[in-house]
């Protein structure tokens, strides 16, 4: 039987911002990436090297100008926006810098968000999900007392984060994508919150590439990538 393909392929990758209010322009090249399935990759580099514009890249939010992304082998760059759409929430799990949690949902409607978009990983999660989610707030370590809260605007910077977390992993998409996750921790917290990430995700059988100013993560990844190593740059367009 043939190797199962990687669970992500870049070849070929070309992506520029034009100048304007954000700057002189910005112009982005990868060559060519794989990323294995079940693999965790690390992805650094300084400020404003291209980190955030090449995950909106992977997660479909941003179309590339030339090349091309796949999925398990599958064509995603290439695909319109409202097919990308709906196989980035079918696929895709992402933790934003920011979280984007609706801040005047409750917390379970937050995490239970994807599974409207997403009717695969709605069954896999099957009938009960209500008590999917609350599985695995418990299993990242958030009190059940911050689930009584009646928006998620009221929980702590750390719980956002750990909500934002189960909700990229409900319903076990195949690749978590996770930008900046740890920023708001402190050191304790943060390698707690690192052994929980971790855990769920092996639970889940995902890929894991995630973005940190944080070198001192680097070392619990399978692979560690330096964003000016695979990636061209160019401050102007
Ligand atoms: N919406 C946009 N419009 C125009 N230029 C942009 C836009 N978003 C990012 N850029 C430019 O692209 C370059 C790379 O930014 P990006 O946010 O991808 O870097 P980063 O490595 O993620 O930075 P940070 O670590 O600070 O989050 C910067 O020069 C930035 O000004």
């Amino acid at each position: 039987m043939p190797a199962p393909p990687p669970a992500l392929e870049i070849s070929g990758l070309r992506f520029a911002w034009p100048a304007g209010r954000r700057g002189a322009g910005f112009a982005l090249a990868v060559g060519e990436l794989a990323i294995a399935r079940g693999e965790r990759v690390f992805l650094h580099g300084p400020s404003g090297s291209g980190k955030s514009t090449l995950l909106a890249l992977i997660c479909g939010i941003l179309a590339p100008q030339a090349g091309e992304i796949r999925l398990a082998g599958a064509p995603f760059s290439a695909l319109s926006a409202a097919r990308r759409d709906r196989m980035r929430a079918e696929r895709l799990g992402i933790v934003f810098q920011m979280f984007n949690l609706l801040p005047y949902a409750s917390v379970l409607d937050n995490v239970l968000l994807p599974l409207a978009f997403a009717p695969e990983r709605a069954r896999r999660v099957g009938p009960d999900r209500r008590a999917e989610a609350r599985r695995l707030l418990a299993a990242l370590g958030l009190p059940e007392a911050a689930l009584a809260a009646a928006s998620a605007a009221r929980l702590s910077v750390g719980q956002q984060q750990r909500v934002a977390v189960a909700r990229a992993l409900i319903g076990g998409p195949e690749i978590v994508v996770a930008d900046e996750p740890t920023s708001a921790l402190d050191a304790g917290t943060r390698a707690a919150f690192m052994d929980l990430l971790f855990a769920q995700v092996a639970a889940a059988g995902a890929t894991l590439l995630m973005v940190s100013h944080d070198a001192g993560l680097a070392a619990r990844f399978d692979r560690s990538l330096a964003l000016d190593r695979i990636a061209r740059t160019e401050a102007a367009a």
